[in-house]
């Protein structure tokens, strides 16, 4: 079920000829897609009789995203997304790959469960959906979940979290680390010290949590986790990965960290590099997050720490809430914001407008680290004859309005709602067989016939 153990994907698709695209940004020149691979790249390539001709006009080819960080809701929650409609969105967004998180009800926490995620990931067919195993039992911090069988099982899981919690046991943390390093698994820490910043905290502690009546949650609640958890993965010799990370002293410790040779990896969501705690003055619930939107400051040492290198990956930490959970007040909505379909534009604004990455550095951070921390070979590959086709095209002079109700998600919890936001995705291609195209979801029927010719 891993993807890499399908050759015979992408065979039988229609040829695709993409004509003057510019690679990463660079010189236009034309791509063809063959039986799931990049299968020539030049100025005057031998078009195949029944190929379909994409006049891309100079748009962007990037790889394929590929996401770290995403919640799709299935089994347990179809009320605010399935794995089918979370695939969707994941597709609009250039994205053709997605670690769907475990904290579904039940949680994924055997080796059936992440492969039935699995298996309904490949049914949806728009993305490949790679199932994250619980590293805790139930997600309750007690006992470890079956972490060998989730890594030996045919969805060959590479990505364990508790996400949703942080596993704050230390004892528990090291026990984890040290039993998903022979599978050459990653943790991945959703930082929060349950006893700094608990269920009820909600806003960054500050001047303006005080002065709104939020209850504060404290940078240290995080910065503290990461801390002992970048010694703990020194100590075992294990892969650890921070998710979301929200503060600048978090972006210290990692600094800190790598530079000891810590194997220590972490990611950014767009809405920590654009948005500011500023924004709960409104007491809209729509940013209410986990961790929350913190201080200027702090978005500006994200965007450094990201443009650095010190922060691997961008995330979307993908949140769908359906509206009976989402809309209340304050401090009884539901955490958490949708972030599959804005996440490049909010990447390109934050990182690509203000000249901190190209977009070599951009595909580098969305798709090719991801790829990497996922141990997801078949993604983030270089666009290269011979190559797997995950790949999408995007338009970088075009901007957008986003429309809650046009995005793809069941959910409607954007925090992006009235923003115009730079960069189209024109095209997505899943092993050269195209999910989106001219900006929208490729025909269902046609989806079908193709799975249907890949298996
Ligand atoms: N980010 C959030 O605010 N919410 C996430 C859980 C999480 O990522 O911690 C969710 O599952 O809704
Ligand atoms: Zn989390
Ligand atoms: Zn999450």
């Amino acid at each position: 079920m891993s993807e890499t153990k399908r050759p015979g994907a992408g065979a039988g698709t229609r040829p695709v000829l993409l004509r003057g695209v510019r690679p990463l940004g660079g010189q236009p020149v034309d791509v063809l897609l063959a039986d799931g691979l990049i299968a020539g790249i030049g100025s005057s390539l031998q078009t195949p009789p029944d190929a379909e001709l994409i006049d891309a006009d100079g748009a962007v080819l990037l790889p394929g995203f590929v996401d770290l960080h995403t919640h799709l809701r299935e089994p347990g929650r179809e009320d605010a997304e399935t794995i089918a409609t979370g695939s969707a969105a994941a597709a609009l967004g250039g994205f053709t790959a997605v670690h769907a998180m475990a904290n579904t009800n039940p949680v994924a926490d055997t080796a059936e469960m992440v492969e039935q995620v699995a298996r309904l990931g490949q049914r949806a067919g728009l993305v490949d959906v790679r199932p994250v195993g619980a590293v805790s039992k139930g997600l309750a911090g007690g006992q470890l979940a079956e972490i060998g069988n989730m890594a030996r099982s045919a969805a060959a899981v590479r990505v364990f979290s508790d996400d949703g919690s942080c596993v704050s046991d230390a004892r528990l943390m090291r026990r984890a680390l040290e039993y998903l390093k022979p599978f050459d698994a990653v943790l991945a820490q959703h930082a929060q010290d349950p006893r700094l910043a608990d269920a009820s905290c909600c806003a960054h502690e500050g001047e303006l949590s005080g002065r709104l009546g939020l209850a504060g949650w404290p940078s240290v609640a995080e910065e503290s986790i990461v801390a002992r958890d970048v010694m703990l993965a020194e100590h075992t010799g294990s892969r650890l990965h921070v998710c979301h990370v929200s503060s600048g002293g978090t972006v210290e410790v990692l600094r800190w960290a790598k530079a000891r040779g810590v194997a220590v990896t972490a990611e950014v969501t767009p809405h920590h590099l654009l948005l500011t705690c500023d924004l709960l003055s409104t007491y809209d619930p729509v940013f209410k997050v986990n961790p929350p939107l913190r201080p200027a400051e702090d978005v500006e040492a994200l965007r450094a720490g990201l443009a650095e290198g010190v922060i691997d990956a961008v995330a979307t930490d993908h949140a769908p809430h359906a509206a009976h959970d989402k809309d209340h007040a304050f401090g009884d909505a539901a955490f958490g914001m949708l972030g599959l379909q804005t996440a490049l534009g909010v990447v390109i604004e934050t990182m690509r407008v203000t000249g901190r990455l190209d977009w070599a550095g951009l595909a580098d951070r969305m798709s090719v680290r991801p790829a990497q921390i996922g141990r997801l070979t078949g993604h983030g590959r270089p666009l290269a004859v011979g190559e797997p086709a995950n790949l999408t095209l995007v338009e970088e002079s075009s901007s957008w309005l986003v429309e809650p109700a046009a995005l793809a998600s069941l959910s409607r919890n954007t925090p992006f709602a009235g923003r115009e936001l730079p960069g189209r995705v024109l095209a997505t291609f899943l092993r050269g067989r195209a999910t989106v195209r001219d900006g929208a979801l490729a025909e269902a029927s046609e989806l079908a016939e193709a799975a249907e010719a890949s298996r």
